[in-house]
């Protein structure tokens, strides 16, 4: 039996994982002084040190021929043509023409035939965000009593909420022009945290749904619009809606005016929607300059990504790294670790945008995939990380390989903070790849006069195997440019992960099943409603549900 290019390359990453030593670290730098010299790149601003992973000269070829063997290439420039690369839902992929100026020329293919214009329709709507911000930040659109508006709500949950919520998070200051916030969960609880914050007369609401279906949102979005009508009136609530959404038809029987309807298509997908319309709240909180800023260093990134030569393409080294982890050693874990709090909501933003697109279980051609896919991704910003899950990720079983982010430069004047934040996160980064010996545990212990028995019985707990996988990016500063280029790293790491794997890395089918559930369980919860057809656990639980709530089953 002949082997394809894929398979031959796939053997070979298993050959390499399989030999004796195969995932150790220390051995490699102990072999090569230059380890870290050769195992680094620099791009766009960003420093990738993936000398901390147990990839040598021999594996990364391997890892190179299989991105060859893949195709990302060919497929990444079947993107950028606008070719129709999520096949399961026929449609473009085109975030990278969002933050493309119009002479890029993006167009998109259409699944009847023929190509629409995507530059020309990005730009005329990034022009009316920018003249809308502008009118809400000068006065010049104001409230229904007159007043300005002071804080923007995004209702919105999914990469209608994640995206924009981390880039705000990361993006404002005391300085900026609005306060944004960001309504996503369906508990009521939720809103009733943000309500008091809220003057109705200054608050101006954005429903921000693709689809505008979205029964979270849509749920969140009646409740505001109810406070604020019965605060200003139906016609003054009006005034204080407007909607980021591809369902115009949805958007104008919610009540929204069409001139309040910012509209993207159907080749942005959910969680790669911040630079579009989808960014409204990003503009409007933390300031014109700052979106155009985040869309010009995802840009760059973009750039990067389409000319930049395999070996020094970052987002495809970042997949080749986690291929490495995950089909080669076998690691389904990855911890994501910003050394900056302005970077927390970024591993939320991260779990989206990989385990969506990456959690796959079928190829391109619908077949099960050969090898296993997305890992589980999860993450806090570093110094908490540290106090919280780090034990695991020293001590536990398995190794979890660790994206570490660090910042050289902070945007505040502590500078003693922003030491000991770094020599936090490099020293992680240290203890996992060189963990604790034996004879390192008992010198210190008897140095610190522990009697000889005590040492006996404390010496395993103490031991740390070290030899663990991190990467860490280093950025000089983080603003709004170095953070869309952080962002858009990860976003073309997904791309090259899915063309990797063969998989569609742009549809989401996995949650339609549970949502279909909710609707039909919706109307067993009510007073005078009855449980239906379930498994038992499901049934008794809600018997049970029905019981404490003092309605009969
Ligand atoms: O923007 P929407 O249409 O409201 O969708 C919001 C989110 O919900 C869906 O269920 C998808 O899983 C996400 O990809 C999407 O971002």
């Amino acid at each position: 039996m002949t082997l394809s290019a894929r398979e031959t390359a796939w053997a070979r990453i298993h050959l390499l994982a399989r030999q004796p030593g195969a995932g150790s670290i220390r051995p490699l730098f102990d072999a090569d002084p230059e380890r870290f010299e050769r195992f680094h790149r620099k791009a766009c601003g960003i420093l990738l040190d993936m000398s901390k992973t147990s990839i040598d000269s021999e594996i990364l070829a391997a890892l190179l021929e299989l991105a060859q063997a893949s195709q990302v290439t060919a497929r990444r420039d079947a993107m950028a043509a606008g070719q129709i690369v999520n096949q399961t839902e026929q449609r473009a992929v085109l975030h990278m023409a969002l933050r493309a100026p119009r002479s890029a020329g993006f167009r998109a293919a259409l699944p009847e035939g023929g190509y629409e214009d995507a530059s020309a329709s990005v730009e005329e709507t990034l022009e009316r965000m920018r003249q809308f911000t502008r009118a809400i930040h000068t006065g010049d659109i104001r409230g229904a009593t007159g007043e300005t508006f002071t804080d923007v709500i995004n209702i919105g949950i999914g990469g209608s909420d994640l995206g924009p919520f981390m880039a705000s998070r990361a993006l404002w200051t005391v300085r900026s022009p609005m306060r944004p916030l960001y309504l996503a969960n369906a508990d009521a609880h939720n809103w009733e945290a943000i309500r008091p914050r809220l003057n109705p007369h200054r608050t101006l609401m954005l429903v921000a749904s693709k689809t505008f279906t979205t029964a979270e949102t849509m749920a969140n979005a009646r409740v505001v619009r109810g406070w604020l009508e019965r605060n200003l009136g139906e016609a003054g609530a009006r005034r204080h809606m407007a909607a980021l959404s591809t369902n115009h038809e949805a958007t104008s029987a919610f009540g929204i005016m069409p001139d309040r309807v910012f509209g993207f298509h159907d080749w942005v997908g959910g969680r790669f929607s911040l630079w579009s319309a989808i960014g409204l709240s990003i503009a409007l909180g933390c300031g014109w300059d700052e979106f155009s800023q985040l869309l010009a260093g995802a840009r760059s990134m973009d750039e990067h990504f389409l000319t930049a030569p395999p070996e020094q393409n970052l987002p495809l080294l970042l997949a080749l790294i986690t291929a490495w982890h995950v089909n080669g050693l076998g690691l389904k874990a990855h911890a994501i670790l910003p050394y900056d709090h302005r970077l927390s909501r970024f591993p939320a933003h991260l779990q989206q945008l990989e385990m969506e697109s990456l959690g796959k279980r079928v190829t391109l051609a619908g077949e099960p995939v050969r090898h296993d896919t997305g890992p589980v991704i999860f993450g806090e910003p570093g110094t908490n990380a540290q106090h919280s899950f780090m034990q695991l990720l020293h001590q536990g079983t398995t190794p979890v390989p660790a994206d570490f982010v660090l910042v050289a430069n902070p945007n505040h004047p502590y500078a003693d903070n922003h030491r000991l934040l770094l020599a936090n996160g490099l020293a992680q980064a240290e203890a996992l790849l060189r963990g604790r010996t034996e004879a390192e545990v008992t010198a210190e212990m008897r140095k610190a006069g522990t009697p000889p028995e005590e040492i006996a019985r404390l010496l395993p707990h103490r031991l740390f195997p070290g030899d663990r996988p991190s990467t860490t990016l280093l950025l000089d500063r983080l603003d709004a440019y170095t953070l869309g280029q952080l962002v858009a790293l990860y976003e073309h790491k997904v791309f090259c992960l899915g063309a990797l794997w063969d998989i569609d890395a742009f549809d989401q089918w996995g949650v339609e099943l549970g949502k279909q559930l909710a609707k039909s369980i919706l109307p067993e919860l009510e007073p005078a409603g009855r449980v239906g057809e379930h498994d038992p656990s499901t049934a008794g639980l809600i018997a049970r549900i029905r019981d404490m709530q003092g309605n009969p089953n």
